[in-house]
């Protein structure tokens, strides 16, 4: 069984680095002529499927646009994920999860198990419950070939009074999470499949990467302010290792299909001038 730090690097290598969000917010339905309703939500995933899934190397759907209409929602997130691993993309679910370790394996079997509905190719989880916490994810992600992402730097303006606080080892609790992941890709080529989140909107903030060896998710790109050029104060010598993520700069170019391809195109056109 491949790894999926393998299939990552593969899949960045034949379509570009690139990971696009499907993120349903009300406001996107309402400026694609959708309804906000499970209708709505159908229409507007199946369009992004249809539009990106064969081309892009990642799509992000966003769990909690989905749950936001309950049970069909999720309905809909699962034929959303299938749907774009069948046309070849590979999915991570943004979900954001953290728990104790045996509540976090029982998240990991939902979302990474193969036998389950909703099983993606890598999710993104949070570690501020110690990233020990976090292992039976990591286990059962090891066991299918999946990924997790674990928040690190984020892109808004309130994680740096958690993130950049400073521990009793002198280093932030952002770098304790960076080396504790990087501890863990140790050795795996060409990619771990243990990666970080790290907002392309945080500037320049003397945090140590070079160690990762794993996938570096930069959201914030497009709405949030940032653009392609900033990645490189950002990332600096552990450029080769990002993955810029847009969501609504690319959706806002629908619901044509047509459109949603050229801002996936021109998105991607600018972060390989950038990333080199
Ligand atoms: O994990 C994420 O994807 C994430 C981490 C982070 O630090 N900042 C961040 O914006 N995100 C997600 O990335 C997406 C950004 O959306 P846009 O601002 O529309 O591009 C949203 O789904 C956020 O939940």
């Amino acid at each position: 069984m491949e790894t999926f730090g393998k299939r990552l690097a593969e899949a960045m290598d034949k379509r570009g680095r690139l990971c696009v969000g499907i993120d349903p917010h009300a406001a996107l339905l309402a400026r694609w002529g959708l309804t906000d309703d499970v209708a709505g939500l159908e229409r507007f995933a199946r369009t992004v499927v249809e539009a990106l899934a064969d081309r892009v190397a990642v799509l992000k759907p966003q769990s909690a646009f989905f749950e936001r209409f309950g049970s069909r929602g999720i309905q809909i997130l699962e034929s959303t994920i299938r749907q774009s691993r069948e046309a070849g993309a590979l999915v991570l679910l943004d979900v954001k999860r953290g728990d104790i370790g045996s509540t976090m394996a029982a998240y990991a079997d939902a979302y990474l198990d193969p036998a389950s509905p909703l099983r993606a190719d890598a999710i993104t989880v949070s570690p501020y419950l110690g990233v020990g916490s976090l292992q039976p994810a990591f286990d059962v992600a090891a066991r299918h070939g999946g990924g997790v992402f674990v928040l690190a730097l984020t892109s808004n303006p309130e994680g740096p009074s958690v993130q950049h606080a400073v521990a009793t080892d002198k280093k932030t609790v952002a770098q304790n999470v960076i080396d504790e992941i990087s501890l863990l890709n140790k050795g795996f080529e060409p990619l771990g499949s243990l990666g970080l989140v790290i907002g392309a909107t945080i500037g320049e903030t003397g945090h140590d990467l070079s160690r990762v060896n794993g996938p570096l998710l930069a959201p914030g790109l497009g709405a949030q302010g940032a653009t392609a050029s900033d990645l490189r104060s950002v990332f600096g010598e552990s450029l080769r290792n990002v993955l810029p993520s847009y969501s609504r700069e690319v959706l806002t170019a629908g619901p044509s299909v047509a459109g949603l391809r050229d801002a996936a195109d021109r998105a991607a056109d600018e972060c390989r001038a950038a990333l080199g």
